[in-house]
């Protein structure tokens, strides 16, 4: 259902206001669909209603009007002095109300036939009905007036006849009249309620589309809101990273097809992240192979010159009554004999294969250097002169019996020394140096330990 919440930017926003829009013409729609369905109770009301009551009140004054001349003209037979209506004036209402009758009855057969008569069309059948009785007792009325005007002495019993029609007649106009008012009243009521209904839905419907339309343009805002910050964060991961040094994570989905403009711009900055994480391994690989080739020999793989200038000072600096170390330096016995006897790379094979057994020998925080040529220095934290004589004694014994196909054997000479306290580095070197060299001094492959 909110599949077009992953589309474009665009098109969410299009939604919304397609959404907005769309209520928006429903609530147009159906209020002008109201306004002509109550137009046309207010115009049934005024084009019908209004009129005819018009009429019928026309008719009973006129009917008023006849009887008033009705009881002067029996007064004027029974008393002589007594001036009688005319007959034409009898004769000229009758026609009127013969003529208000007409168009009474064509003005409701008319709208109900074209059916603008929609409220209670059934009501005005019936008051046409009425209407039709009354034309017919207007005419017999007529008939019996003409009879009597023109006797000379009517009896009585004809004048109760004329007045009894008189009377059907008004009780006729009356109940049209009654009718005519009800209808109205019913309309009139009828389209205020409409009204009102009206105008509780209409205000229902709008305040629904307020509603809808806040609430997407909400949930679109938000769906903006979390991707954005997710960018955000990504950038901010990417950024600590950088700053710490620390790996960058590469992004497990940087090939899915974008959604939309915000998926594109996560998208390439995804891609950035991955060439980033590419481009920082690659630099700490080449990092680590530059600190290798600084720091090491090439030939032996144990460390060099420069590395043990930096790894003494900083032992030096370090040490204390509590912190001692101690250093080997060893020395091939007559390495020039064995280059001479087996060649240059025989000689190589030998320094590699030392420097193998050292390195296989040493324990976590211990270092070998490569002091040039066939000499070579361990550096051992933490060891007093006591350990370091002993492992000292331990390695040149291991060398000692070493043998390896190809390879002469052959036996170092060591010189064993404690760093003292305020000592300098070549101090210290010194020392250990005059120590090797009386171990040369008494006959090589043995270990003198420095005063
Ligand atoms: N194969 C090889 N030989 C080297 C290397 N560096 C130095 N040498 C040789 O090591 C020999 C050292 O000889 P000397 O200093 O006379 O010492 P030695 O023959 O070991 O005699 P003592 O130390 O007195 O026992 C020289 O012949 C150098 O050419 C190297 O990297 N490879």
């Amino acid at each position: 259902m909110f599949a077009w919440i992953n589309a474009s930017l665009n098109r969410k926003i299009g939604s919304v206001l397609a959404v907005s829009l769309g209520f928006l013409l429903i609530v147009i729609s159906y209020s002008i669909y109201q306004l002509r369905v109550i137009n046309g109770e207010l115009r049934e009301v005024s084009q019908v209603d209004v009129p005819l009551s018009d009429i019928m009140t026309q008719v009973e004054m006129l009917q008023l009007k006849q009887h008033l001349s009705i009881e002067r003209f029996r007064i004027s037979l029974q008393l002589e002095d007594q001036e009688a209506d005319s007959i034409d004036n009898f004769t000229d209402r009758h026609q009127q109300l013969t003529h208000l009758v007409r168009r009474a009855s064509q003005l409701i057969k008319a709208n109900l036939n074209n059916h603008l008569i929609k409220f209670q069309p059934e009501e005005y059948q019936l008051i046409l009905d009425e209407i039709y009785h009354f034309d017919d007792i207007n005419n017999q009325f007529k008939q019996r007036l003409d009879k009597i005007l023109v006797a000379d002495n009517p009896p009585q019993a004809e004048w109760q006849e004329l007045e009894l029609l008189a009377e059907n007649l008004d009780a006729n106009v009356i109940s049209i009249l009654n009718r005519i008012n009800q209808l109205m009243a019913a309309a009139t009521r009828y389209t205020e309620q409409h009204q009102e209904s009206f105008m509780m839905i209409e205000t229902a419907l709008g305040v629904c589309a307020f509603i809808l339309s806040t609430l997407l343009a909400f949930y679109v805002i938000q769906v903006i809101r979390q991707r954005i910050h997710s960018i955000h964060q990504q950038v901010e991961e990417l950024h600590t990273s950088l700053e710490q040094g620390s790996p960058i994570v590469r992004p497990s989905d940087h090939n899915q097809a974008p959604q939309d403009e915000l998926g594109e711009l996560e998208l390439d900055l995804k891609k950035m992240i991955v060439r980033l994480s590419d481009e920082m391994s690659t630099r700490k690989e080449v990092e680590q192979q530059l600190l290798e080739l600084a720091t090491k020999d090439k030939l032996t793989n144990a460390f060099n010159r420069h590395k043990w200038s930096e790894q003494i000072h900083l032992l030096m600096t370090l040490s204390s009554n509590d912190k001692v170390f101690s250093l080997i330096s060893l020395d091939v016995d007559h390495f020039k004999q064995v280059n001479d006897t087996y060649g240059h790379q025989t000689g190589d094979q030998v320094l590699i294969a030392l420097s193998q057994l050292l390195q296989a020998n040493l324990q976590k925080s211990e270092m070998l250097f490569r002091m040039g040529g066939e000499e070579f220095t361990l550096l051992l934290p933490n060891k007093t002169l006591a350990e370091a004589t002993q492992a000292a004694e331990q390695l040149r014994a291991t060398i000692a019996q070493f043998r390896q196909p190809e390879l002469p054997a052959f036996t170092v000479s060591m010189g064993v020394a404690e760093y003292r306290l305020g000592e300098t580095e070549d101090q210290l070197m010194s020392r250990t140096d005059d120590a090797l060299y009386q171990s040369k001094e008494n006959g090589r492959n043995r270990l003198t330990v420095a005063n």
